[in-house]
């Protein structure tokens, strides 16, 4: 294939409801499309799921575009290109920005399976005809608000319940929790909130009977992880610290969590999952895919990966209705009893509906083959 321009389309989304941490509330969503387009005029679609601000990890949304706009667009447009397989490597002389990366190198998967007339997800290896899904839920101002919303989630079929705690709002938070709900697949996630110091606060956890707690400690922690799990009973779910194939192997040599959330987004792209993947289940290591609060683009991307064998438990992808009033592709995600079925439609598997998509456009940025890599460096 050769991609001849790429496009960053920039939205900004109202989410329905805040959505809120430990690091912060959010009420708007800056999403990027990325479209790639080849000498035909087939056009393939990634989803830049960088926050706003770098909070949750060092890239956001503004140094996500301008390392696509600078590098990572320029490198690929006329360049042949076999495989998707090959992204991987090109990119590899640039340190990290996987966001950034990995937005550009899902919608080159995504054009090569229109291509060829394939779902995304069997080019991918996967398997599944529907996916399981549970859905995150932010901290509410009060332990009480969180009640009804869980219910509701409950009853919509969700297979598990993801709930955020931090520092004050842990054990009696998840106690009063567990008094409503004693027996619903439950999880938590700290967003790295806590440190080896608390270690008597994530024990007392263990008594909630928790499916895991994601990401505990420091966002870029590994070998503590490994101290705490042999102090805990609760699985480790190891999130922010995941963002290669290398840490993966070094948590899972260390002992440093029992599950992976892979986001495909963090650790740069469809490839490199796809190695974590391959890892983690030669290891034992259950998967499950986690969520960046996504657009449409975003959401089937995730399902495409989630149909690889080891990705048994379930992931973040709810209904694209989970916080949109209206999301971009059509037909959207429809979780029904907590289960997605998965397109047979070539590529991602929905069209990406610019009537909607342009409801929240900012701009649209182009980059042609008159864009050359704006590096300082050259050989
Ligand atoms: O996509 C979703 O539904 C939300 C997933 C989610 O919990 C998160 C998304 C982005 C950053 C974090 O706040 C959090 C996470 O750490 O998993
Ligand atoms: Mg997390």
């Amino acid at each position: 294939m050769k991609i001849e321009t790429v496009k960053l389309h920039k939205l900004k989304m109202k989410m329905k409801t805040p959505f809120t941490t430990s690091f912060g509330t959010q009420i708007d969503r800056y999403i990027t499309i990325v479209e790639v387009i080849d000498e035909d005029g087939l056009s393939g679609f990634g989803e830049t799921v960088a926050g706003e601000d770098p909070l949750y990890s060092e890239e956001f949304m503004d140094s996500a575009v301008i390392a696509t706009k600078k590098y990572f667009a320029p490198l690929l447009i006329n360049k042949e290109i076999n495989h998707p397989k090959e992204v991987t490597e090109i990119f590899k002389p640039f340190k990290r920005n996987n966001m950034a990366k990995s937005g550009i190198e899902t919608a080159v998967w995504d054009l090569y399976a229109k291509q060829i007339g394939e779902p995304l997800y069997k080019v991918l290896g996967g398997k599944k005809a529907e996916v399981e899904v549970g859905i995150s839920l932010g901290l509410e101002e009060t332990d009480e608000a969180i009640i009804p919303k869980i219910e509701e989630k409950v009853n919509e079929g969700y297979k598990r319940i993801k709930v955020k705690i931090k520092p004050g709002r842990d054990i009696e938070y998840v106690r009063f929790i567990r008094k409503h709900f004693p027996d619903i697949p439950l999880m938590v996630d700290a967003n790295s909130a806590y440190t080896l110091d608390d270690v008597e606060t994530l024990k007392a956890l263990d008594e909630f009977d928790l499916m895991m707690i994601e990401q505990p400690l420091g966002s870029t922690d590994i070998v503590d992880h490994a101290t705490l799990q042999k102090q805990i009973k609760t699985p480790i779910c190891l999130d922010e610290s995941i963002d290669s194939y290398e840490n993966a192997k070094a948590a899972i040599e260390l002992g440093s969590c029992e599950i992976i959330n892979v986001k495909i987004g963090r650790v740069g792209g469809l490839t490199e999952s796809i190695k974590i993947h391959d890892l983690a289940k030669g290891n034992n290591i259950p998967l499950w895919c986690g969520g960046m609060l996504e657009a449409g683009v975003g959401r089937l991307t995730n399902i495409a990966i989630t149909t690889l064998s080891n990705f048994t438990l379930p992931g973040d992808t709810a209904s694209s209705s989970r916080y949109w009033d209206m999301d971009i592709i059509t037909p959207e995600v429809v979780a029904k009893d907590g289960v997605v079925t998965v397109s047979e439609a070539p590529g991602i598997g929905a069209e990406v509906d610019f009537d909607k998509l342009n409801e929240y456009l900012i701009e649209t940025d182009v980059i042609t083959k008159n864009d050359q890599p704006q590096m300082v460096f050259f050989n």
